[in-house]
């Protein structure tokens, strides 16, 4: 119930934030896969805390354990297991948190769904649990580009009220993890910068919104009714911690164009069916259409901030709780990877239903 995702590529993560470690089991991993701990720990880097001065300052190296499906160096198409150990706990911090309930965290709601939790850290619900997510996302993301050189790229768009401007071309890799912000637009990237480090010094907290654009889909991945590509993406992205908002091609935006301007005309190009625009964002009847996917998750400032608020205890009392221990600013660049690899996981267990249902038969 609830740990897994996905039906024909399967993850299923577990582990707490302050237990022994955190980890996947993925089933339905092709075989043969050549695929290697150092690939995989690659993106896991990206997410992991303590890698510059606006995340938080946890230390966890989040070293890579592959304990299963893995043989000389290729997948063995059996359930792959993999595994990182927590390090740097400090339950400590979390002691007050057993009393009460941080406002917007999940603390009221675990306590009150399970009648028990563990605070260490939030537990399930810390973004610790991600880690199984972005080290699956990173073999999907593999089979992706190998199939068919998918790329996907995903970046911080903004952060509180600063938005980088709309970029027509495809960002490089590079741009993006120029900045600790992984915002590819260098001159907003040191603005959000110096806004996370403010709101910080305040003992306080910001959103933001990551921007993910996927090319080199094929046409045909998606369903035209309820698992459609875009609804499959929301699920996604509304599963990850802290998100509160999904759009895809014209999102929110598209209600103030008419159809004649917000429609993408078709074109031949090159002997292919292609669109003049994409207010569409890459998908259409729940299908992907060939042009680049676009979406945007929108994060919410980090609920756990160090300035004294408002609460209640477990006990039903009305008191105030000023927080401990080490938090994101702000969750907008380690969202990053974690997007990216959602993403990978939606697409390519897309990509293998729609190999399934139209390939594999003679006629
Ligand atoms: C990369 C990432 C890092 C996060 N770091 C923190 C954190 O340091 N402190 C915190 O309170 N919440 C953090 N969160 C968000 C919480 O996990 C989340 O707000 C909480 O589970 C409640 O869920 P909800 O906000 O979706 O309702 C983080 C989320 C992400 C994606």
């Amino acid at each position: 119930m609830g740990n897994s995702f996905g039906t024909l590529f399967r993850i299923t993560t577990w582990g707490e934030s302050h237990g022994a470690g955190v980890g996947v089991v993925i089933d339905g991993c092709p075989p043969n896969l050549p695929l290697t701990a150092a690939e995989i720990q690659a993106e896991l880097d990206r997410r992991r805390p303590g890698q510059s001065a606006i995340v938080t300052p946890r230390k966890e190296a989040d070293a890579l354990e592959i304990l299963s499906g893995l043989y000389e160096g290729r997948t063995t198409g059996t359930p792959l297991s993999l595994l990182v150990r927590n390090t740097d706990q400090r339950p400590s911090s979390y002691d007050e948190m057993v009393e009460k309930f941080r406002p917007s965290h999940a603390d009221y709601t675990y306590q009150t769904k399970y009648g028990r939790r563990d605070p260490r850290g939030g537990g399930r619900s810390s973004a610790r649990e991600t880690i199984g997510r972005v080290a699956a996302g990173a073999i999907a993301k593999k089979i992706l580009s190998l199939t068919g050189g998918v790329e996907i790229r995903a970046y911080v768009a903004q952060v509180h009220d600063i938005a980088m401007a709309a970029r027509a071309d495809f960002p490089s890799l590079a741009e993006v993890e120029a900045t600790a912000v992984r915002c590819p637009d260098a001159a907003t990237a040191e603005r959000m910068i110096a806004r996370i480090k403010e709101v910080r010094s305040q003992g306080d907290s910001v959103g933001g919104v990551v921007e993910c654009r996927v090319r080199g889909l094929p046409v045909g991945l998606g369903e035209p009714v309820f698992d459609r590509l875009e609804a499959d993406l929301a699920k996604a992205m509304l599963s990850l911690p802290a998100s509160k908002g999904f759009e895809v091609g014209s999102g929110f935006g598209g209600v103030q164009l008419k159809g004649s301007e917000h429609n993408d005309p078709f074109v031949m190009r090159e002997g292919r069916v292609r669109t003049t625009s994409n207010r569409s964002g890459g998908v259409q009847g729940g299908i992907s259409n060939g042009e680049e996917l676009f979406f945007r998750t929108a994060f919410k400032p980090t609920a756990t901030i160090l300035q004294p608020q408002q609460t209640v205890t477990i006990r039903g009392e009305n008191t105030e709780l000023a927080a401990r221990g080490r938090h994101d600013p702000c969750v907008l660049p380690r969202a990053v990877p974690i997007v990216e690899a959602m993403a990978a996981l939606v697409l390519l267990d897309h990509w293998m239903r729609h190999s399934a249902q139209n390939r594999t038969f003679p006629f």
